[in-house]
């Protein structure tokens, strides 16, 4: 804001400007401020604010009308309380605000996906003010049926094609790719004998989708310099009431819209990833700032929930943060079970999935990218040994942070994703081209989880996130596997997520895979998937990241 007033000694004039300023103990955690500038000159100061006020109105990628939904049953019910810390920054910025209280689950996902195309090109943003799942819904509301993706391979198809290829390579080919015992472990995976071993099983040169699993749609992904554009703005208006849009007499920035968390929920994982802070100020001046910056999704397709299901559609689900089964899809189904225990639900529900100690049986098989830009390169394992790959992957460790040079490079995988190539050209071409071509790779075996983080999903509980180098805009998806071990393991494992700095992958039974699109087959007692904190049953799932599908008003965190 910035305004004169007259001061109360004579001769002077004062203006004020509100920007804010970065805490000593933790950068991404901003307060408010205000300079007060002065001059004897009352012209001299209006001029300045003139000017001032001139270059916010043309910054368009603020925002100026805004629909806010409030969870007020997120987390400890903060929600409501939260909105009115922060409403008041929107009412001197200038800013109009429609707000309303979700009613319901789903509620906010029935207001995203019945929304008008009109309706949204008269917003510039939608804030949630709640937790993931809030979040999740508008999400989901906002792309479900507006997504036009690349359809999801099919995990069995997957697995059929991988073992139709391998043998006919091993007829054609008496020098496979692959060594003979791994390959017969491989065959005897794919024919479903009842293998309890595990470890990696074998890969297949190009892909099997129909089309791409990476989007290639432009995105925004101007990662806005924070010096030019932190004065927050001037007057506002909060106006509560139903849900209506402003279509006429308002001011369209040339931003596409844009979604903004204001954290009030259990965890605030996407929040606390995407700005590094769980304060709200901090959330609602990123907003005001215009902070813009494109978010990779994840588009889960689900086949059967148990099974024995028959002729149902696969359902489709947009997660921003974590898909998981096993141990983080028992806890999920745990807590849902003790909601009135509030966030502490979480802790009782961990500690007794914990001590049941079970191991899911499953087939996974990911992308292999084998050449991704420079930055990257070294993060995805080459080989299928994840000796190897735990050494490079430390080696490279880079954390994704404000003016994400990785998140920036405007990586397009899709050529590496050639659908068309056979076989045998792939056999006679060069040993170069065949290192560019990505390959699936399958593995079986017992697991405590089986995890797909999009984001590095920082918490309070996890301070670096369960993929401390994931990125929010890289095209990618860390696939996290937690293979059978004993309790005393899976225990250190777990405790070094809550300690800054640990290694969580640095254990003989997790492996660690970066890849954009992963299948997954339950192979027998079935547990559930756990999207974004949704619950989610399926028999088998697809993964495919949708490259920097929305865009968000943050920056990514500055630590
Ligand atoms: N008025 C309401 N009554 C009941 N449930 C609601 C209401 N509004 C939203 N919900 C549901 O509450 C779920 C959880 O909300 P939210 O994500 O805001 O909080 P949380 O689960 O405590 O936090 P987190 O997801 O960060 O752990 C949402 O998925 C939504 O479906």
């Amino acid at each position: 804001m910035c305004g004169p007033f007259t001061n109360p000694l004579p001769q002077m004039h004062r203006f004020a400007v509100h920007t804010f300023l970065r805490a000593q103990s933790n950068k991404c955690n901003w307060t408010p401020k205000v300079h007060t500038f002065c001059h004897a000159s009352a012209e001299i100061c209006q001029s300045w604010v003139d000017r001032i006020q001139g270059l916010i109105d043309r910054d368009l990628s603020r925002p100026k009308n805004l629909l806010v939904l409030i969870n007020p049953y997120g987390g400890k019910k903060a929600g409501v309380r939260q909105w009115e810390t922060v409403a008041p920054l929107f009412h001197k910025a200038g800013v109009k605000t429609k707000v309303l209280l979700t009613e319901r689950a789903q509620h906010a996902y029935d207001l995203m996906a019945q929304s008008t195309e009109e309706e949204l090109k008269n917003l510039d943003g939608v804030i949630v003010v709640g937790g993931d799942g809030l979040f999740n819904e508008v999400l989901n509301g906002l792309v479900m049926h507006r997504h036009k993706g690349h359809p999801a391979p099919n995990p069995e198809r997957v697995l059929d094609l991988m073992a139709k290829r391998w043998k006919t390579k091993k007829r054609n080919n008496s020098s496979s790719h692959l060594p003979s015992e791994e390959g017969l472990r491989a065959l005897s995976n794919m024919e479903r004998k009842n293998d309890q071993s595990s470890g990696p099983s074998f890969d297949v040169h190009s892909p099997l989708l129909t089309d791409s699993p990476l989007e290639s749609r432009a995105v925004n992904s101007t990662f806005l310099p924070a010096a030019s554009k932190d004065v927050v703005g001037s007057a506002s208006t909060r106006d509560p009431g139903k849900l209506q849009y402003s279509g006429s007499n308002r001011h369209k920035t040339n931003a596409p819209l844009r979604i903004g968390i204001i954290p009030a929920g259990s965890t605030d994982t996407v929040a606390i990833s995407t700005t590094g802070s769980r304060d709200p100020v901090t959330a609602a001046l990123h907003v005001l700032l215009g902070d813009s910056m494109p978010l990779d999704i994840v588009k889960i397709t689900g086949w059967k929930k148990t099974p024995q299901s028959v002729d149902e559609p696969p359902r489709v689900r947009y997660a921003a943060s974590f898909a998981g089964y096993g141990f983080y899809g028992d806890v999920m189904r745990e807590s849902e079970n003790a909601r009135w225990l509030g966030p502490a639900r979480y802790d009782i529900a961990g500690v007794k999935v914990f001590l049941k100690h079970k191991t899911y049986q499953a087939e996974v098989s990911y992308l292999d990218i084998p050449q991704i830009p420079a930055g990257l390169k070294n993060l995805t394992p080459r080989n299928g040994s994840s000796e190897n790959s735990k050494l490079t992957d430390r080696a490279h460790r880079v954390i994704c942070r404000v003016n994400c040079g990785i998140c920036a490079q405007g990586m397009d995988l899709n050529h590496l994703v050639d659908s068309d190539s056979e076989e045998e050209e792939l056999e006679e071409a060069s040993a170069e081209l065949q290192a560019t071509k990505p390959r699936w790779r399958s593995l079986r075996g017992s697991f405590h989880s089986v995890g797909g983080a999009v984001m590095s999903c920082r918490n309070d509980k996890a301070p670096d996130g369960l993929a401390a180098h994931a990125h929010l805009a890289d095209g990618l998806l860390h696939l996290i596997l937690i293979r059978k071990c004993s309790r005393p393991s899976y225990l250190r494992q777990l405790i070094s997520l809550t300690r800054r700095g640990a290694d969580p992958f640095n254990f003989d039974f997790v492996e660690h895979y970066k890849t954009p699109v992963f299948t997954f087959t339950s192979v027998g007692e079935e547990s559930i998937w756990n999207i974004d904190g949704e619950l989610f049953p399926a028999h088998q799932l697809t993964a495919q990241v949708a490259r920097g599908l929305v865009n968000i008003y943050a920056r990514g965190p500055e630590d």
